[in-house]
């Protein structure tokens, strides 16, 4: 019997699909073409969706995806689905992009190529019954210089292809560094020398409030005359506006556009334009590419929902192998220092402080503090929470959040120290993991102890005076509950914390039984 439903709603390869069809515990459904109000009512039954670009997954739908877990993007672009609202929702975002690069960056240059010798209107004439040798001079790509903005996975592929032409390369992007355009034989240059040197310009970069009209009037006045405009990243980072008035003019001579500010390009004029070459999206449109992001897609899904590791999310900080070893043991520490801190804390939470030590500091730690929001918010939200939408609730409810790195620590080599601060109190909980030892709780409030975070724990304040042991241990005895083992942190004040891992929680007049003991101050119980 199939535990998880996945909901495919387009049209994706079938062979990369393969590790969900193959999986006893998945059931896949192939249903393309839905509208959104079909897509509403039948959402609610499946733990994963699968889409390409036509399927726009909006809030509406999203609010109707009770069970939803994972949201799997077979490409690159995930701009059909509304990533705040998946992330308000707890659902994971993931996308395929690695898997169409090749793909892509060879309908740019296919376009390139096409565009530079007119081979679509030489090719529609002659179709037509036309032999006309004079109407299609091209220009070689030889020689030119060619400006390229977004310097990502096909930005790069991009050039490597145009220096094979003997073509000069510009780069803009905000992540490249002098060592790698060097090494890639690129000139790292800034967007206005693209714009003023280039007698070619691609962009790849995604569609954001930066890059929207990237290249707009002010900056196809300043293009060389003659300049040709390639756009197979996404519409919208060219202002089709200032396109279409540049080519009529003859600053542009030319332009090819795989994608468009609105799919389809209904009345589009640049459809229209002799001097514009098109394609419907194409980019992604091969054998190979959508074999591979579906099986990338397919795989990542099938872990998310296995509960195994997964890469590649959208809204989620994505870790190293390496980080990822490191950070292991502190994600499942926090989160049980979450639930320890959220089991103490008797009035709201205002400010939570995450501190790092040692070499721990060093590592990229954001997802230690999810995880310990996750233990923490799910006190109180339960099973609602996960890592996806741990920071936005903590935001919702108004929680102030500080993470802190410090190279070294008096006592622990690491440690992870969290302070809560209420209402009307600060509570702090403290960790470190070692090898040898494994995870270990070091400290719960004032109090210093060597607890390992498992099972079920009673915490019971006490002043320090012989006897206090007993008496609590006869009373569950009593009960029936069985104590494992326990540990003692006392302070200088006469104030002893005891915890005792036990077999079960105490029932309600059990603890009670136990707050009346002359010299109890607080019982508290949790399970990590
Ligand atoms: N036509 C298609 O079918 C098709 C297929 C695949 C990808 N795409 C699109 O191509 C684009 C690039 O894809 P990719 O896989 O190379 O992505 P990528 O993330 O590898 O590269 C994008 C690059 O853009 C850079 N960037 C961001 N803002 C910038 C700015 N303001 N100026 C300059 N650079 C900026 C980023 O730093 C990044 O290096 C995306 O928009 C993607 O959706 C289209
Ligand atoms: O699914 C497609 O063909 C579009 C792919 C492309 O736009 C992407 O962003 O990956």
């Amino acid at each position: 019997m199939p535990k998880y439903r996945v909901l495919v709603s387009d049209p994706i390869s079938e062979q990369g699909l393969q590790a969900l069809l193959d999986s006893p515990d998945v059931e896949v459904d192939i249903k393309t073409d839905l509208s959104p109000q079909e897509l509403i009512a039948i959402i609610g039954d499946y733990d994963a969706l699968l889409v390409r670009s036509q399927t726009k997954v909006t809030a509406e739908i999203l609010q109707a995806a009770k069970k939803l877990r994972a949201i799997g993007r077979a490409g690159v672009g995930v701009d059909n689905i509304d990533v705040p609202a998946s992330t308000r929702h707890g659902v994971v975002v993931i996308n395929a992009p690695d898997g169409n690069t090749i793909s892509t960056c060879e309908h740019t240059f296919a376009m390139m190529m096409a565009m530079a010798r007119k081979i679509p209107q030489a090719h529609m004439k002659l179709k037509n019954g036309t032999w006309d040798r004079k109407s299609f001079v091209g220009v070689e790509l030889k020689n030119k210089t060619i400006g390229i903005l977004g310097f990502g996975r096909i930005g790069s592929e991009v050039a490597v292809r145009a220096k094979a032409f003997g073509m000069s390369v510009l780069a803009y992007d905000p992540f490249l560094t002098r060592e790698r355009a060097e090494s890639m034989g690129v000139r790292m240059s800034t967007v206005d020398e693209i714009v003023e040197g280039s007698d070619f310009i691609t962009v790849h970069t995604p569609l954001t409030k930066d890059t929207k009209h990237l290249l707009s009037h002010d900056q196809f006045a300043r293009m060389r005359d003659g300049v040709r405009i390639l756009n197979c990243a996404r519409g919208g980072i060219i202002d089709e506006k200032a396109l279409v008035e540049a080519l009529a003019n003859g600053k542009v001579a030319a332009a090819a556009l795989d994608v468009f500010e609105e799919e389809p390009p209904i009345g589009n004029p640049l459809v229209e334009m002799d001097n514009v070459v098109v394609t419907p999206h194409l980019g992604a449109s091969t054998e190979e590419a959508q074999i591979n992001v579906a099986i990338d897609v397919a795989k990542e899904l099938l872990n998310i929902l296995q509960g195994l590791p997964f890469r590649n999310a959208v809204n989620l900080p994505s870790l190293s192998n390496d980080s990822l070893r490191t950070l292991e043991p502190y994600l499942t520490l926090a989160e049980k220092l979450g639930t320890l801190a959220a089991n103490l804390a008797i009035d709201s939470v205002r400010k939570i402080e995450v501190t790092f030590y040692g070499p721990l500091a060093e590592q990229q730690t954001e997802p230690v503090t999810r995880s310990f929001l996750k233990g923490m918010l799910s006190y109180y939200h339960g099973e609602e929470v996960n890592y996806v939408n741990a920071p936005f609730l903590a935001e919702q409810s108004q929680i102030q959040l500080k993470e802190t790195k410090s190279s070294r620590h008096d006592t622990y080599t690491e440690l992870l120290k969290v302070s809560v601060v209420t209402e009307n109190t600060t509570i702090i909980v403290a960790g470190t993991h070692k090898a040898t030892v494994g995870p270990r709780i070091v400290q719960i409030g004032d109090f210093k102890l060597d607890l390992e975070p498992n099972g079920t724990l009673l915490l019971a304040e006490n002043r320090d005076k012989p006897g206090m042991i007993g008496k609590v241990g006869t009373i569950l005895g009593g009960a029936g509950v069985n104590i494992d083992s326990m540990k003692v942190g006392k302070l200088d004040n006469g104030i002893s914390l005891m915890v005792l891992a036990v077999d079960r929680a105490p029932d309600e007049e059990t603890r009670r039984e136990i707050e009346v003991v002359d010299g109890i101050f607080s019982v508290r119980d949790v399970t990590l």
